[in-house]
């Protein structure tokens, strides 16, 4: 017998309805209070979302269509926004509540049993396999005991539950370590008795660089936890992508995938760490901390945030900065180049040269207004080779038309080539400046790699190479004009707008 296709289910809970199929693609399903949901919740309006499986990207939308916000994944909405939802992620219908997960499989999802059914006691979504999973970059450890919660308590590792034996600001060897301070066994105790859900979430990028075996750090984060005595879940990010602190994926997938459906209260929860951007002395003789990273990752969950000395010791909160670069306040209005009367698109034959770090926006600002009126486009990163690159515009000039060099082009001696080349056919050769900011454009790098893009990640050695390098245009070079391209973030879809506006490195 054939296999049925795999189809996309919203399941619930236990106690929920049963799981509810997605339509084919292109048609529209409507989800709110009613008997399909068996959500009775008046905040809830009987047209909450519309969920839409787009036939050509096969990708779930959900749209907000009542008063009172909707959750799809991470992102919360409002009244007449969209986000994606993906497979694993789930749908709070109301106010964080009434879970709907999306799943595809190819039978229905086994019902969960009625709430209060008399016959069968109440069932939670499967607990997750106990020990050691690994998925992808993230690894996920689960001891014996560990109880899906409504309320978490969570901790970073290192500098925060231990630190190093040796005194030294990394370990010296896998036993090199000894719990912070002797109260922290006990107080953990306490919140597990307390109803709290206790994770760690550890930024381990030495394991995803080969420089630290995951069986080594396993065996030391197992070691660990027997000497704290309490359950606790481990994630544990080992590469750079969604998982690593700041971003959110860690915590993402702890809630959705690791709780066995159970909504996590996010305002009865809190996160503990030390990189916390204390200043030096912000205690007698303390050093600056070395990065914001954990205060980050809770400002962008709207966690409450306590460094290791406030919460087990009670000292009272230190001084702190945040990073100068605020991804939350960047403005989206603004002229689209300077000077405002351009022209973006010149009047006849050109050749344009971009100059901007990489990940500055130039590919996506050039596609949008050049490529999309004409120009040829020419890039290094395709094409091989600068040499490329000039051969492209000089055949662009010879049939008439204009080009536009995506490269970074940082110095004059790269520019040159492209002047010349212009001069040659007798056509102005015209810059286009992206004045993006090295902090802007790491934080765009890093916004490419956490959305999947096949461009690949570029090092901070190159964006500092760039900044090295760069030596302002001017028009002593032989350009006509020179155009400054400044940042505007422009999105398409609420989910990456809500991903943008998080702080991205520490
Ligand atoms: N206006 C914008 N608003 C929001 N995100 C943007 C905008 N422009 C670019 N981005 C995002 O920033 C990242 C880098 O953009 P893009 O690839 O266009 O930069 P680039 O300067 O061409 O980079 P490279 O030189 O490395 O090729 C991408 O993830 C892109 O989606």
């Amino acid at each position: 017998m054939a296999t049925p296709e795999p189809t996309l289910w919203l399941h619930s809970p236990p106690g929920g309805p049963p799981p509810i199929p997605l339509p084919p693609a292109g048609r529209t399903l409507v989800l709110g209070r009613g008997p399909l949901t068996r959500v009775t919740d008046r905040k809830c309006s009987r047209n909450q979302v519309e969920v839409c499986l787009d036939p050509t990207s096969e990708v779930v939308m959900v749209t907000q269509r009542g008063v009172n916000p909707s959750t799809a994944g991470s992102t919360r909405l409002s009244p007449g926004s969209q986000a994606q939802l993906a497979v694993g992620e789930t749908l709070l219908l109301v106010n964080g509540q009434h879970p709907l997960t999306l799943l595809r499989t190819s039978e229905p999802p086994q019902p969960s049993p009625p709430q209060g059914a008399p016959s069968e006691p109440r069932k939670k979504r499967p607990r997750g396999p106990e020990g050691w999973q690994k998925l992808g970059s993230l690894l996920v450890f689960t001891a014996p005991g560990v109880r899906a919660q409504e309320k978490v308590a969570a901790f970073d590792l290192d500098g925060t539950l231990i630190t190093t034996r040796s005194g030294k600001v990394f370990p010296t060897s896998p036993e090199d370590w000894r719990i912070l301070f002797p109260g922290i066994p006990k107080r953990l105790q306490e919140l597990e008795a307390d109803g709290y859900k206790l994770l760690i979430f550890t930024n381990q990028m030495g394991i995803g660089r080969g420089r630290l075996q995951p069986q080594v750090f396993q065996s030391k984060m197992e070691s660990v936890l027997e000497t704290l005595g309490a359950p606790f879940q481990v994630l544990v990010a080992t590469g750079s992508g969604i998982y690593r602190k700041p971003a959110t994926g860690m915590w993402d997938h702890a809630c959705e995938q690791a709780n066995e459906g159970v909504p996590v209260s996010l305002a009865d929860s809190f996160y503990v760490g030390d990189a916390a951007g204390r200043p030096a002395n912000w205690a007698p003789g303390r050093k600056k901390d070395f990065s914001c990273g954990d205060r980050l990752f809770a400002l962008n969950l709207g966690l409450r945030f306590s460094t290791p000395e406030e919460f087990f010791l009670n000292w009272t909160p230190s001084r702190f900065t945040l990073p100068d670069f605020d991804p939350r306040s960047l403005s989206p209005t603004g002229p689209l180049c300077l000077p405002p009367a351009g022209p973006l698109v010149g009047p006849g034959p050109e050749i344009i040269v971009a100059v901007g770090f990489p990940a500055a926006g130039k590919s996506t600002f050039l596609q949008e207004h050049l490529v999309a009126a004409g120009y040829v486009y020419a890039n290094r990163d395709t094409l091989g080779s600068w040499q490329k690159c000039v051969a492209v515009c000089a055949e662009a000039l010879k049939a008439g038309g204009r080009a536009v060099v995506d490269n970074t082009n940082p110095d004059p001696a790269s520019r040159a080539r492209y002047i010349s080349c212009a001069k040659e056919a007798g056509v102005p050769c015209r810059c286009f400046h992206f004045t993006a900011s090295l902090d802007l454009a790491r934080h765009n790098n890093r916004f490419r790699e956490m959305t999947g893009s096949p461009h690949p990640a570029v090092s901070d050695m190159v964006m500092f190479s760039y900044r090295k390098q760069f030596v302002a245009p001017s028009l002593a070079e032989g350009f006509s004009q020179i155009l400054e391209i400044p940042f505007r973030p422009r999105f398409s879809n609420p989910r990456h707008e809500a991903l943008y506006r998080q702080f991205s490195e520490g």
